[in-house]
Formats: structure tokens, C-alpha cells, sequence
């Protein structure tokens, strides 16, 4: 097995009023796609926010590129190299313009402005966000935060990348854009989501956050996942896709069982 790239050994870690992770093993193996996902609450952000260095746990160990991570400046290097898109846009970002939020990244990691800005300007025609360089970033949308979010991260060009619910507030089609986006891209990945269409389509292992630890989910078939919501085009969804007949939905109300008025509506064309 090779050396993970992030790992987390018996970690725990908890706010004054509740214990959040308990006894906690992950290992992010070079190339994964991993979903995480879980109940509102369960510690998935505080999971992610534990790998770089910005919560330290009060028990266990944070392993980065095979060194044990303690202190803030043991963490600096790994933020270099791991990307952490915030689940909340206005935590990312903080510059006036787009331009500048985007480019910040690259002109930290020694890029000149020009180099800083061109990379900026790649990133965001990438994102299908040509035109927005100059827009002001408080005046965005928020499925436009989002994605400008996406392009400081991914400016940085880093080798792994931490996504907090990267598809969140995004209408289907910009979903979609981006889920295809994120599957084209390098990088090895952990991602917190409650989106199925994003799990199904990305994910190469799963894993639910419980009652402060981690479950590994075998989904061999991509079915639908029990807490994760159906959004998007082209979910595996057989049980909506199976038409109703008349036959049926007459049976259904005689015995006062069954598929309810939506599946009823489906038939008749209403
Ligand atoms: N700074 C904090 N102080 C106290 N409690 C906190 C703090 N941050 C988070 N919590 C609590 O810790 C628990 C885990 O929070 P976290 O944000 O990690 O959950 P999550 O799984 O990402 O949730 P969601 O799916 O809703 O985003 C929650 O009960 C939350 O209220």
C-alpha cells in the first residue's frame, strides 16, 4: 500500500458543549476521489478543517505528506499544497474584485502580477466565468461565490483538493458543468456532500461521518444512498423512472395503498 497523502490516526476532537469525532482513522490514498458524507452536524466540515491545521485535535494525529503535523508553522507547507474550498463562500473570499480574490493565491506563491493575473483569468474562463474578473465579489450571487471559490482554489493549481459541498446552491446546469469539470480534473480529492448526482458520478469511495466516526459505504451498484438528496440529470433513480400504470394506480387507491398522488398525477399527464 502506498503512503496516503493525508491521513487522520485515532483522532478526536470536540467543541466545549459536544464531542464531535471520536477515535477517527482516514487515509486519502493518492488518486481517490472520496465523498464524505453525513447528517447535518456529524463534523464533516470539522473534519476537513482538522487535515489543514485550522482545528487541532485534542486527541491523535494529523499525518501530511508523511510528517506528523503539530504546530501552525508544521501546517503552512500542506496548505500549499492542499486546496480547502470553505463550505461558506464569504470565509474564501475577501477581496474587492474577482480578479483579486483569484490571483491572490498565485501572486502568495511567488507568481508576478502579470503571471498572477493570467493564471486568474485562465482559471475563471475554465469555470465558464469569462467576464467576471472585474465584477465585485460581495455583489455576487451565491452560486457565483461559489464558483469563484472554486477558481482561488484551484488557481493554486494544489495536488489534493478538500471541497465542502462544492455543488451547494448551484441551479442543475452549472451542477452538471461542474461536476464534468471536477471529473476531468488531476487532482486526488475529498469532498463533502449531501448531493447523490455528485457522489455517483465522482466519487471512487464513500465514506457516511456517524456518531463521530467513519463508515465505509459500498455502493458496487450506484444506487441512491440513503441522506443524500436526487438532484441533477441523470441520477440512478429507477423507482422514479418506472412508469406507473392506470391499472396500478386504481388497485393502489382501492386498497388505499401506494405510489400517492404525485405518482398518480405522473399518469394521467397532470
Ligand atoms: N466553533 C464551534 N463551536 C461550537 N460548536 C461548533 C463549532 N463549529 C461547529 N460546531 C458544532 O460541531 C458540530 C459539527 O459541525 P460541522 O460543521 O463539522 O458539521 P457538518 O457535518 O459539516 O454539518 P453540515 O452538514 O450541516 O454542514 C455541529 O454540532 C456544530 O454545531
Amino acid at each position: 500500500m502506498t503512503e496516503p497523502l493525508l491521513e487522520l490516526r485515532r483522532v478526536a476532537f470536540g467543541y466545549p458543549e459536544r464531542l464531535v469525532l471520536r477515535d477517527l482513522d482516514l487515509r486519502l490514498e493518492v488518486g481517490e476521489r472520496l465523498a464524505l458524507i453525513g447528517a447535518n452536524g456529524s463534523g464533516k466540515t470539522t473534519l476537513l478543517h482538522l487535515l489543514v491545521g485550522l482545528k487541532r485535535p485534542t486527541a491523535g494525529a494529523v499525518v501530511a505528506f508523511g510528517d506528523v503535523r503539530e504546530t501552525e508553522a508544521a501546517f503552512l507547507p500542506v496548505r500549499r499544497r492542499v486546496g480547502l474550498l470553505f463550505q461558506d463562500a464569504d470565509d474564501q473570499l475577501f477581496c474587492p474584485t474577482v480578479i483579486e480574490d483569484v490571483a491572490f493565491g498565485p501572486l502568495n506563491l511567488g507568481l508576478s502580477p502579470a503571471q498572477a493575473r493570467a493564471v486568474a483569468e485562465e482559471t475563471l474562463a475554465m469555470l465558464g466565468l469569462d467576464g467576471y474578473a472585474g465584477r465585485i465579489t460581495h455583489r455576487l450571487s451565491g452560486g457565483e461565490k461559489r464558483l469563484v471559490s472554486l477558481a482561488t482554489v484551484l488557481a493554486m493549481h494544489p495536488e489534493v483538493l478538500l471541497l465542502d459541498e462544492p455543488t451547494s446552491g448551484l441551479d442543475e446546469a452549472t451542477e452538471q458543468r461542474l461536476i464534468d469539470h471536477l471529473a476531468d480534473l488531476p487532482q486526488t480529492m475529498l469532498f463533502v456532500t449531501h448531493d447523490q448526482d455528485l457522489v455517483t458520478r465522482l466519487a471512487t469511495r464513500i465514506l457516511r461521518l456517524k456518531e463521530g466516526r467513519l463508515h465505509e459505504i459500498a455502493n458496487p451498484s450506484r444506487m441512491p444512498i440513503k441522506g443524500l438528496h436526487l438532484v441533477g440529470r441523470g441520477h440512478p433513480c429507477p423507482e422514479l423512472r418506472r412508469p406507473v400504470t392506470t391499472a396500478q394506480i386504481r388497485d393502489e387507491r382501492d386498497t388505499g395503498e401506494g405510489a400517492g398522488p404525485r405518482a398518480a398525477s405522473v399518469a394521467s399527464g397532470g
